[in-house]
């Protein structure tokens, strides 16, 4: 059913744009990369920021992810926006790919330089340009991690807690509209960015919100800083941004609880949320996953569903909304709720949470994970994790579901051995029967880890023919050559 409604979706759109089957973008072909083209961009650049070596273009060939590795024939670490913009002007000028490189710690295949090109990795441009202490904003060169932007502001009482596990780029982040553990209270990029500076893929240098500007609100113009935001690199270069930070709070506390039912833990989750309980961190972990975690991380938890949370407030509140949560907990059959004060132990529950790529790996030895990323309304979540379980125990493979549940996202990690087809179709069948059900829950095919290119094929389902080419139609405005991160997004 369907598969029908998309394929008539597709032919319509194929009609009208005379576009192939398999491309349903116009065919663009680029310029190879020859030793003239390397010899310009070194003297725009200079020769020790352009490199040719193969080591070097196989680290920027792909991402942490499962998708297959593309080199780029060059990289250059540019250290300006003045050299960004002179590198995208000449390869607009001459027909070369260009891909945006952050820390490489995408889930979609981002980084992989499909059509060759220049990867432009922003790692030499790393600064805190400028901090706002009474006003809580910061701004930033792209290639900073959030971690670094943190220690930066730890003296100030300031964070910023967009939190994606890895310690990846925040122009990166800004670029896949990440977010993790803490978006159920702070947000995610989308909410938290106030302004971008981008170069487009002429070369001309765009502030999105006006030059300096970061008021916390606007209503001028189109919100360009969110056409950015979550862009995958395909409209333009991130060279700088401007973020909203967040008071430290006084108080933090976690607790965890277990449940038998995988329907108690979720529906605890929906009522913890449509109560209104402000909890900063909700997740999910169901049996599968806390044996991985206890395996890794010296844990010795029951193994049981459970829901890990974190609330965040001065000393008052906090205690009242532990208590809200227990009292949750208990009436939907939760045992074994513990909560936890000292900043150890916090940190050490978390960074378990984080390593969960690593412990599910650790279950089968020389595997890699298939991670896959959906979000629905939260009062739909029992329903898909419920379904999705099932699917996972009928195909008897292994599993593990985590999920930033407090915002209806999750994830299923498939750890698999390189080669293992039968296993990989599996899990990529699974992995579709979860888009569609997310999709007709009213839900999208990913929460936080972006398009990319394992996703194209669902955004003409998710936003529809004339939402497809509207993007389209936007792409088109600003990069009318196709050179910025050609083959992601759309096909
Ligand atoms: C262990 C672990 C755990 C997680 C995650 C990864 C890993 C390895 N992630 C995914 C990842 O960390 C997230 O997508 C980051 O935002 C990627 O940032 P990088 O700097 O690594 O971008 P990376 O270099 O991977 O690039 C990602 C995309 O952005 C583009 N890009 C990068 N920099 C750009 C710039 N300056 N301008 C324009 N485009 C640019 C690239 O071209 C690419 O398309 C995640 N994510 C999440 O949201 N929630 C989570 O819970 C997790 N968890
Ligand atoms: C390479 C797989 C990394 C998985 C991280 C998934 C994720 O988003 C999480 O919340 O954990
Ligand atoms: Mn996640």
């Amino acid at each position: 059913m369907f598969s029908r409604v998309l394929l008539r979706s597709l032919e319509k759109i194929f009609k009208t744009t005379g576009c192939t089957k398999r491309n349903y973008s116009p065919k663009i072909s680029f310029n190879k990369v020859t030793d003239s083209t390397v010899k310009s961009l070194r003297d725009l650049l200079g020769e020790k920021k352009v490199f040719t070596e193969e080591a070097v273009r196989e680290q920027h060939s792909h991402d942490e992810s499962y998708h297959t590795s593309a080199m780029p024939d060059v990289v250059v670490f540019p250290d300006s926006v003045e050299y960004v913009s002179k590198v995208v002007a000449f390869c607009n000028t001459n027909r070369i790919p260009v891909v945006p490189y952050g820390t490489g710690t995408g889930l979609e295949g981002g980084v992989n330089a499909v059509q060759g090109g220049v990867s432009i990795n922003m790692k030499n441009m790393d600064k805190v340009v400028e901090v706002n202490g009474l006003d809580f904003d910061v701004t930033v060169q792209p290639g900073i991690t959030r971690e670094a932007l943190n220690s930066y502001c730890r003296d100030t009482g300031m964070w910023f807690p967009i939190d994606p596990g890895a310690d990846c780029s925040v122009c990166g982040m800004c670029a896949t509209s990440a977010s993790g553990t803490n978006a159920v209270k702070y947000g995610t990029m989308r909410e938290n960015v106030l302004n971008l500076e981008v170069v487009l893929p002429d070369g001309r240098i765009i502030h999105t919100s006006g030059k300096g500007r970061r008021a916390k609100k606007t209503s001028a113009g189109f919100n360009m800083t969110n056409l950015f935001v979550g862009s995958e690199g395909t409209l333009g270069i991130i060279t700088q941004a401007t973020v909203k930070m967040h008071g430290i709070p006084e108080k933090t506390v976690v607790a965890y609880c277990h449940f038998k039912k995988i329907e108690d833990a979720v529906d605890t989750v929906i009522q913890i949320v449509s109560s209104g309980i402000p909890v900063a961190k909700c997740e999910f972990l169901d049996d599968s996953a806390i044996k991985a975690f206890n395996a890794y991380s010296d844990y010795h938890m029951p193994v049981a569903h459970s829901l890990f949370m974190e609330v965040h407030g001065p000393e008052a509140s906090v205690h009242h909304l532990f208590n809200e949560i227990t009292t949750l907990c208990i009436s939907n059959n939760g045992y074994g709720f513990t909560g936890a004060e000292q900043a150890e132990d916090r940190a050490r529950l978390w960074k378990a949470r984080h390593e969960m790529l690593y412990a599910v790996n650790a279950l089968v030895p020389g595997s890699k994970s298939f991670v896959t990323d959906v979000c629905v309304p939260v009062t739909k979540l029992t329903e898909i994790i419920v379904k999705t379980k099932q699917w996972i125990d009928k195909a008897n493979i292994i599993g593990p579901i985590v999920g930033h549940v407090g915002d209806g996202n999750f994830h299923v990690f498939f750890p698999i051995k390189p080669g293992d087809t039968t296993a990989l179709n599996t899990v990529l069948d699974i992995s579709k029967q979860m888009v569609l059900l997310s999709l007709a829950l009213n839900g999208t095919c990913t929460g936080e880890h972006g398009i990319g290119l394992g996703k194209r094929k669902y955004l003409l389902q998710e936003v529809g023919e004339d939402g497809v080419s509207a993007m389209q139609q936007v792409k088109q405005a600003l990069d009318p050559n196709g050179i910025m991160n050609p083959g992601k997004i759309f096909y």
